[in-house]
C-alpha cells in the first residue's frame, strides 16, 4: 500500500469509519445536486468536450470516467452503461459524495485530501463493499493553483489498466491548461520546453494578462518558478525567450484525439474549427442531468452513422429518442421504420426484416412484399425490443449486418440495404448473454454507441415534465398542477415511466374538468405506499443532521473533532447543533 493509501486508511480507522458496514449512501437532493452543477459550471463546461471524446473509447471497456467537485460530489460521468450500472449498486454516480468521510479510503476522496494523483485498487479501498473497483484519480487545479475538483477513471478490479491514471492525470492536465488559456490574455511557454520535458509532451505555460503580470501557472511552470511567481512579471529574458503558444496549444495534448478537442474547443484560439452543431432533440423534454447525459449522446449519434443501441425500462422514451436521432440526423427525409422484434413470431422474423418472393409461404401475399430493411431505404430502421428476438432471428440479423445485404425468403438473389439501424431493449444484454439468450456477437454489432435512458424515479425532473405532458395532452385548454397534486407526483416510483405519467396525466386532465389538477384527480396505481420515496433523495437539512449526528457519534462526543470531520469551524458546530436542538451527553462532551 502507497503510503498515501495507508494514511487515508488511519484517516478512516481515526473517524470510527466500520470497514465492514455499508458506507454512508446518500445521494444529495435533486435541488441540491442542480445547485452544485450551476456551481461548477465552468469546470463541467470545459470538462465536457474532453470526457465526450473519450467517452466511445469506454463503451465496451467496461470503464467509466468521473468529475467530482472539490467537495468530492460527483458532477458528470460517462462510459460504459453495464459498469455505470454496477458502480450505481455503490452509488459511484451523479449527486454521490465520495469523500472520505462518507466512502472511507478511494480514488476520488483520497486524491481530493493528498491532492495528488492516485490509484486505489480493490482490497486498498477502505469499505469492503468498494473493494470490486479499481478507480484512479487525478486532482484538477485552477490556474492559480486552487483546488477545483478531481478526474476519475473507474473500473471493476479485475480490468485494471494501468493507463487509467495516466489518462486521468492527461485529463486533469488537459483542463488545468484550458482554464490557464481562458484565463490569461496571453500564453507562453517557457524556454527550455523542447527539451526533455517535450517528450513527455507537457511544456511549462505561463498565463501573463495585458501588463504581461503572471496570472496563471501549470504544473511545470509552477515547479520552475514557483506559486510565488503569480502577480510578478517575468524577467525581459524570460518574456523574450518564451514562445508564443496561446494558437498552438494542441502540441500540449498527448494523443491525436486529445489534439482535436483541444482545437475544436479552444475558445481563445484564432484557428478554431467550427464546434459541430448539435440539433436539439425537440420532442424530448427534460433537465435532469441523467437525462441531460443521455441525450446529448443522443444528439451526437444522430450526426454519425454508427448503430445506436438504446438501453432502458420499458416506457423510459427509448421509440421517441429513436425517432429524434434520426429526425435531426443527415437520413431526416428517408423513412423511419419501427419493427417490435417482441411481437414478431420466431418463424416469420426473416419474411418480415428481409421480405418474400411470390409464393414462398402458404397464406403469403401473391406478389410478395419487400421486408422492412428494405423498407426503411437510406432511412433508419428502429429494432425494438431486440432482447426478445429469437436466437433464430438474432443469427439471421447478424448475417445482414455483416454482409450488408437482405435475402428475400424464396429468393436466392440478395439486395444491397442502406438503412442505419438503431435499435433498443428495456433487457440486461449481458446478462442475457450469460444465460445464453443473447448473441455476444450481434450485441457488440449493434452496440456503437450505447445510450441508457433513466427510469423516471431516477430523474430530478418529474414535475418539469409532467408539465410539459400536460401543455400536449390539454392544448386547448391548459391546466395547471396544484402543489399537492405536485408533491404526489414526486413521491411515486413509475413503474411505467413516462408512458405511465402520460396516462396518469390523460386521466387527471379529465377528472379535473378545469383548469386546475389537484391531489384527487392524480390517481396512480395503488403502488405509492409501497413505493420507495422518489430517489429517496433526504432533503438538505436532513443530511445536515445525519452528517452531524453521526461525525459526533464518530468522534464520541469531541466536539471539535466532529467539527474537523465535518471540516466546518467549532463555533458553527455549536451553532448548528443549537439549531437542531442536539446536545451532547455531559460526561461525553469534550472541548
Ligand atoms: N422525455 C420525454 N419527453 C416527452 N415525452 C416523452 C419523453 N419520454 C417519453 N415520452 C413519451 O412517453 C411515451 C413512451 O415513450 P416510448 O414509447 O418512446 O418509450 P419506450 O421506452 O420505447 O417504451 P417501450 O419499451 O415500452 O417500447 C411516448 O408517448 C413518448 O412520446
Amino acid at each position: 500500500m502507497s503510503t498515501i493509501v495507508q494514511q487515508s486508511w488511519k484517516r478512516c480507522q481515526e473517524s470510527n469509519l466500520k470497514a465492514w458496514e455499508k458506507a454512508n449512501d446518500q445521494i444529495i437532493s435533486s435541488k441540491r445536486i442542480k445547485e452544485i452543477i450551476q456551481e461548477n459550471h465552468p469546470l463541467i463546461q470545459e470538462s465536457l468536450p474532453l470526457f465526450n471524446k473519450l467517452a466511445p473509447f469506454l463503451l465496451s471497456t467496461e470503464h467509466i470516467a468521473l468529475l467530482a467537485d472539490r467537495d468530492g460530489n460527483i458532477i458528470h460521468t460517462v462510459g460504459d452503461p453495464v459498469f455505470a450500472t454496477q458502480a450505481q449498486k455503490v452509488q459511484l454516480q451523479i449527486g454521490a459524495n465520495w469523500t472520505e468521510d462518507y466512502k472511507g479510503t478511494n480514488a476520488i476522496g483520497t486524491a481530493l485530501i493528498a491532492q495528488q494523483p492516485i490509484s486505489v485498487q480493490g482490497d486498498q479501498h477502505y469499505f469492503l463493499e468498494n473493494r470490486f473497483l479499481s478507480c484512479s484519480a487525478a486532482p484538477i487545479f485552477s490556474p492559480t493553483g486552487e483546488l477545483l475538483g478531481v478526474v476519475d477513471i473507474s473500473t471493476r478490479k479485475e480490468y485494471t489498466h494501468p493507463f487509467a491514471l495516466t489518462i486521468a492525470c492527461m485529463i486533469a492536465e488537459a483542463l488545468q491548461n484550458r482554464f490557464l488559456y481562458a484565463s490569461a490574455e496571453r500564453v507562453i511557454a517557457l524556454p527550455g520546453s523542447t527539451d526533455a520535458t517535450s517528450s513527455s509532451g507537457k511544456v511549462p505555460l505561463v498565463g501573463l494578462d495585458r501588463d504581461e503580470r503572471i496570472v496563471g501557472l501549470n504544473d511545470l511552470a509552477k515547479q520552475r518558478l514557483g506559486k510565488a511567481a503569480l502577480g510578478t512579471r517575468l524577467s525581459p529574458e524570460q518574456a523574450r525567450a518564451g514562445r508564443d503558444v496561446q494558437d498552438n496549444r494542441q502540441r500540449f495534448w498527448g494523443t491525436q484525439a486529445a489534439t482535436e478537442a483541444a482545437s475544436r474547443n479552444c475558445a481563445a484560439a484564432p484557428s478554431q474549427k467550427p464546434q459541430p452543431v448539435l440539433k436539439p432533440f425537440p420532442r424530448l423534454a427534460g433537465s435532469c442531468p441523467l437525462f441531460l447525459q443521455a441525450k446529448m449522446l443522443g444528439q451526437k449519434a444522430a450526426q454519425v452513422d454508427f448503430p445506436v443501441l438504446i438501453l432502458g425500462e420499458s416506457g423510459t422514451g427509448k421509440e421517441l429518442f429513436a425517432q429524434m436521432i434520426h429526425e435531426t440526423g443527415p437520413r431526416a427525409q428517408e423513412p423511419f421504420i419501427a419493427v417490435n422484434c417482441s411481437a414478431i413470431s420466431e418463424n416469420l422474423i426473416e419474411s418480415e426484416l428481409f421480405g418474400y418472393e411470390s409464393g414462398a409461404f402458404t397464406g403469403a401475399n401473391r406478389e410478395g412484399r419487400i421486408g422492412k430493411f428494405e423498407a426503411a431505404k437510406k432511412g433508419t430502421i428502429f429494432l425494438d425490443e431486440i432482447g426478445d428476438m429469437s436466437l433464430r432471428g438474432q443469427a439471421a440479423l447478424l448475417r445482414v449486418l455483416q454482409e450488408k445485404v437482405v435475402t428475400p425468403v424464396g429468393s436466392n438473389q440478395s439486395r444491397p440495404i442502406h438503412a442505419r439501424i438503431i435499435a433498443a431493449t428495456h433487457r440486461n444484454l449481458p446478462e442475457e448473454i450469460r444465460a445464453g439468450r443473447f448473441r455476444a456477437d450481434l450485441y457488440y454489432r449493434l452496440k456503437g454507441v450505447s445510450i441508457h435512458l433513466p427510469p423516471l424515479r431516477k430523474r430530478c425532473d418529474i414535475i418539469q415534465l409532467a408539465e410539459h405532458l400536460l401543455q400536449q395532452i390539454a392544448k386547448d385548454q391548459p391546466c395547471v398542477l396544484l402543489p399537492e397534486a405536485k408533491a404526489k407526483l414526486a413521491s411515486y416510483s413509475w413503474p411505467g415511466n413516462v408512458r405511465e405519467l402520460q396516462g396518469v396525466l390523460v386521466q387527471a386532465a379529465f377528472l379535473s374538468d378545469g383548469e386546475e389538477i389537484g391531489e384527487e384527480h392524480i390517481q396512480l396505481e395503488g403502488l405509492a405506499e409501497e413505493a420507495e420515496p422518489v430517489h429517496a433523495v433526504p432533503s438538505l437539512r436532513e443530511s445536515e443532521l445525519a452528517a452531524i449526528r453521526r461525525a459526533l457519534d464518530s468522534s464520541g462526543g469531541n466536539v471539535s473533532k466532529a467539527a474537523r470531520l465535518l471540516q466546518i469551524g467549532r463555533n458553527t458546530l455549536y451553532r448548528k447543533m443549537a439549531e437542531y436542538q442536539l446536545t451532547v451527553p455531559v460526561n461525553q462532551e469534550k472541548p
